[in-house]
């Protein structure tokens, strides 16, 4: 798998894509807006307006409604997957309006479908494809990162609970994802699997232009790692596979509520999206606002950095939305003049620059062996030697190469003795990070201690107050209770006042009524009384004798006087039933006054006995809590003030452990500085080395120790076992 691992500046590839009309957009018109040339390069949108010329857009390849997946896959991603399997990072990324394919391009409608299947599944099979194929002595490792960018907040596709990772950037490894999680994958299912757990999690939702519109910029990543056993070198390429949300205008898709939200969202880092790719084209800004956005942060690299990138714009036919497919050209067009500067990401290690030295010191003797046998044999043959070759063979040369050679045998021995230090340093360097890292361990759990602590105090405290304020609130509850008792016993007071004397005006009244009674008790005697005189009387006139004997009695009152006193007796009678009456109603309403006041009066002590009651209990309880409070007061302060003890205590363990890591960090730089001056002093002596050789050959004298940076070269391709050095389900970034 050679090649040059720096394909200088180049730049981004930029295809375009129309997909079919949808069934919305043949309801409005069957026409298409647009033409495309058979040289597969160039589009033409046709303008609304008849008088307006067509636009003309040009891209490194255009791809009409009828195009497969697998071409779209051919042309624009496998180049870069095979640039990645190589070391080099590569992006592939889709925009484009909403609902105008960019899901359909990048992931398909359904990846175990071989002819819909998109780029994502595509992808897995040229990389394990390519493992495959690749020389015996290489290892690869496949690890896997899905995530997405919502609302400004990057998720974790394949760990959702991960919601908002920050982005980080060094100098080995560029910009990244902190804290991203990376799985292994074996084969292409396991990839499968990834995607469709990621996708699972991915925020989608119903607009008027797409019933399952991607509301959130996906990114999903494919890390290739390779070692190569024989020469000891490692590469690791990177392939982000964007799948961005679409661009809209609200409008037209109804967003509002949340789907406004998502929109206004998605169309801000669009449009840092655009002003990146503008200050990176247009030649004088001196500054590319990455930073305005996490979409652009993420893809710093991919625009403008170190990768091999493709852009898909991806753009509906119909004339219903011409506006946005020129603008989505337009967008293209702008990317096209992006240069990237792709390089292969290798490092050499140790054990692989002691390898080439010392192979490079085998090729040295092996060759000042040859030059020796050489020699000889010219010698042996008579054939002399060029003067300037037995001019350098006079003393002074002779002794300058010889001194020469002694010096690049000290030099060598130095090397390898800065060689031995240095891995002595590295042991203890990585003895130090250990503990370094055990150190800050420690110092993390002492802090999680100290927080729990101090966490703990301020709920004690805050307890505290809790119950001082409803120790206060019951003390407040005893006074107004106390005053509602004393109220409630005057008030049984009065009205046992009261009952008295309605008793006494009962006892009254029913002296009355029986006098009453007995008085009409007499009436009714009378009245009958009378009655009977005054029935006798009137049989006695009926008769003559009797009519004889009254007339004659002139001691008899006459017949209307009679009559008269009859009706006065009658009316009296009435009276008296009425006032009968009347006092036999008021008896009885007397009665249940009574009544009402004795039951009112039963009900009054029942509620005193209660409140009474509940008061003693309420004021037992709070007594107790009182009590309790004051116990837990005294405990919670005399923790306090051993939790005051324990903080200082471990303040100062905090400080000693902090020194201690700022002594180890110092160390690891210490050995870090050390280790790039033993790679630089390298550099130098394999220079001299060069320098010298040349100068040698130059003066005809022997040429010998000749170290050169090689990369070995492989055999004839044959199919090899993947061999995955480390595999483990979840691997974090550290
Ligand atoms: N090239 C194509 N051939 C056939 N159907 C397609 C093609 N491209 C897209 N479609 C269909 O169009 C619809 C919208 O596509 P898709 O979801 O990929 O759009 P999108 O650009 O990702 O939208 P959004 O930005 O809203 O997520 C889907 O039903 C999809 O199947």
């Amino acid at each position: 798998m050679e090649e040059n691992e720096d394909s200088g500046l180049g730049n981004i590839k930029v295809v375009c894509r129309f997909r079919p009309l949808n069934q919305k957009e043949k309801e409005i018109s069957m026409q298409t807006c647009v033409d495309f040339s058979p040289d597969k390069r160039t589009v033409h949108v046709r303008a609304q307006s008849e008088s307006a010329e067509p636009l003309k857009f040009n891209f490194d390849y255009v791809f009409d409604p009828s195009s497969h997946q697998s071409s779209v896959y051919d042309v624009a991603a496998k180049p870069v997957v095979e640039s990645v399997m190589q070391g080099f990072n590569g992006t592939v990324f889709a925009y484009g309006q909403t609902s105008s394919g960019k899901t359909f391009t990048m992931s398909g409608p359904d990846f175990t479908d071989q002819d819909l299947m998109g780029i994502i599944p595509r992808m897995v099979g040229t990389v394990f494809d390519q493992i495959a194929m690749s020389e015996e002595y290489l290892e690869f490792q496949v690890k896997v990162s899905y995530c997405e960018i919502y609302m400004e907040k990057i998720k974790d596709l394949l760990e959702p609970s991960k919601n908002n990772l920050k982005i980080h950037e060094d100098r080995i490894r560029g910009v990244y994802i902190s804290g991203i999680s990376e799985r292994y994958a074996n084969d292409d299912q396991e990839v499968y699997d990834l995607m469709a757990l990621g996708l699972d999690n991915r925020e989608v939702g119903y607009t008027n232009m797409n019933a399952g519109s991607s509301r959130s910029h996906s990114i999903f990543i494919i890390t290739i790692s390779q070692s190569n056993t024989k020469d000891f070198s490692s590469k690791v390429g990177k392939l982000y596979l964007v799948d961005l949300a679409g661009s809209e205008k609200v409008g037209k898709t109804g967003a509002e509520g949340k789907r406004l939200e998502e929109a206004k969202n998605i169309n801000k880092s669009l449009t840092t999206l655009g002003q990146v790719i503008s200050a990176l084209t247009d030649g004088k800004s001196t500054h590319v606002p990455y930073r305005d956005s996490k979409l652009t942060r993420v893809l710093q690299d991919s625009l403008g950095g170190n990768s091999k990138t493709t852009l898909i714009v991806t753009c509906s036919p119909s004339p219903y939305n011409e506006s946005e497919t020129v603008s989505t050209l337009r967008f293209g067009i702008r990317a096209k003049a992006i240069k990237n500067k792709p390089k292969v990401n290798r490092e050499y290690t140790v054990a692989e620059l002691k390898l080439l030295l010392s192979k490079s010191r085998e090729e040295i003797v092996m060759k000042d062996k040859r030059i020796f046998e050489l020699e000889t044999s010219l010698k042996q043959s008579g054939i002399q030697i060029p003067e300037i070759i037995e001019s350098t063979e006079d003393e002074d040369s002779s002794f300058l190469n010889m001194s020469k050679a002694s010096e690049y045998d000290e030099v060598i021995q130095e090397l390898e003795e800065a060689r031995t230090r240095l891995s002595e340093e590295c042991q203890a360097s990585s003895l130090l990070r250990q503990e370094l890292g055990v150190t800050q361990t420690d110092l993390e759990s002492l802090k999680a201690v100290n927080e729990y602590m101090m966490k703990e105090l301020e709920k004690a405290n805050n307890l505290n107050k809790a119950l001082k304020t409803s120790s206060e609130a019951k003390d407040e509850k005893i006074c107004t209770l106390t005053d509602v008792n004393e109220k409630l016993v005057e008030e049984v007071k009065a009205l046992t006042e009261k009952e008295l004397k309605l008793e006494q005006a009962v006892i009254g009244k029913d002296v009355e009524l029986e006098q009453l009674r007995t008085d009409v008790k007499k009436l009714q005697a009378a009245l009958l009384e009378k009655e009977s005189e005054i029935k006798t009387q009137w049989e006695d006139f009926d008769t003559d004798e009797g009519v004889q004997k009254v007339g004659s009695a002139s001691t008899i009152p006459s017949w209307d006087l009679m009559k008269e006193e009859k009706e006065l007796w009658d009316n009296e009678k009435k009276l008296l039933v009425v006032d009968l009456q009347n006092k036999t109603n008021s008896i009885i309403s007397l009665n249940q006054q009574l009544d009402e006041f004795k039951k009112k009066c039963k009900e009054l002590e029942v509620a005193l006995n209660r409140d009474e009651k509940d008061l003693q209990t309420e004021n037992k309880i709070l007594q107790r809590s009182l009590e309790q409070l004051t116990k837990k007061y005294h405990i919670l302060s005399a923790k306090k003030a051993k939790l005051k003890i324990e903080g200082k205590a471990n303040e100062k363990k905090m400080k000693r452990i902090t020194d201690k890591c700022t002594e180890l960090e110092n160390k690891v730089n210490h050995y870090r500085e050390k280790y790039k001056s033993a790679k630089f002093s390298l550099k130098q002596i394999n220079l001299q080395q060069e320098t010298a050789r040349a100068s040698i050959s130059h003066f005809g004298g022997v040429p010998h120790l000749n170290i050169r940076k090689t990369i070995a070269g492989g055999s004839a391709l044959s199919r090899r076992t993947l061999t995955f050095a480390a595999r483990q389900n979840i691997l974090t970034e550290p």
